[in-house]
């Protein structure tokens, strides 16, 4: 299996396996990423934000990531994501395998699949994280002794501006626990090219308004301890045998070629 892990806050680098740097170059753009040496051949680090965290959550080229792990023949990929808490039985320090998302995001580009020459797409997106990768994250993580919240609604902002406390207040009455900024479009395009996707959710504070006339405050402390227990949960994730069955692979439901093509 070739594998990935897409580093959000916190994990702009990685420490304890030897990487290479590697660019590829995609049709959306040049991805700067991370190749294992020896026995890691086939895993691959990409940090989002870059590795001095200089790319803000609304300039990441998602496109470009997701298609340059897709060209290196990646099928699996953890991510993390930081978030904030909205839902009172995450309070921060909280780790969720998030289930859902609500997508709050604006002009992002967040299809392959925008007609013309690269023709169109509907991609399944009921359960739009992939069952098989979310369960053995859970299962290996109670192995760990870590405490792992097997479900979760993920909102995504724009940012990168926080929130305001009324639309925390309106996330929570549409049902959401966490919010972040990154976390669309990078699944669904992940699901579009038939990827094995999904995240891990670590929370870094409450959300806006949640403390009543607080103001947020981050729990950067706790990052920095999660980091090798995440690392460590992921590779043991990654190198794991007998997955469960998942429709990862047949999400994307309908393919309308382009035009020249359907002659
Ligand atoms: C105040 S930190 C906000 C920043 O952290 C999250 O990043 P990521 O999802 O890449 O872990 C959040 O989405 C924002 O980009
Ligand atoms: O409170 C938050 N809002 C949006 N993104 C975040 N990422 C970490 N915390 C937050």
């Amino acid at each position: 299996m070739r594998a990935a892990i897409i580093g959000g806050t916190g994990f702009d680098t990685l420490e304890g396996i030897h990487l290479r740097p590697e660019k590829v170059h995609t049709p959306y753009g040049d991805v700067l990423l991370f190749q294992g040496e020896e026995e890691w051949e086939d895993f691959f680090f990409l940090p989002r934000h870059g590795t001095t965290h200089s790319i803000p959550p609304h300039r990441i080229n998602y496109r470009a990531n997701i298609k340059a792990l897709h060209q290196l023949g990646v099928t699996h990929v953890l991510a993390t994501l930081a978030v904030g808490s909205i839902s009172a039985h995450l309070p921060p320090g909280s780790l969720v395998v998030v289930d859902q998302f609500l997508d709050f995001t604006q002009n992002r580009e967040s299809t392959f699949f925008n007609g013309g020459k690269e023709g169109f797409a509907h991609t399944l997106m009921s359960y739009p994280y992939c069952s098989a990768l979310r369960q053995r994250l859970v299962e290996i993580g109670a192995a760990m002794g870590l405490k792992i919240s097997p479900r979760g609604t993920y909102v995504c902002t724009n940012g990168p501006r926080l929130e305001t406390a009324a639309e925390i207040r309106m996330f929570s009455i549409l049902g959401g626990d966490v919010v972040g900024m990154t976390g669309v479009p990078e699944a669904p395009l992940a699901r579009e090219l038939g990827l094995h996707y999904a995240a891990l959710a670590y929370s870094i504070n409450w959300a806006a308004g949640i403390e009543s006339g607080k103001e947020i405050t981050f729990l950067e402390e706790g990052v920095a301890t999660l980091k090798k227990s995440i690392l460590t949960l992921f590779l043991q994730t990654l190198k794991s045998s007998g997955l469960s069955s998942c429709d990862c692979e047949s999400a994307r439901l309908t393919f309308h070629p382009p035009e020249e093509e359907r002659a």
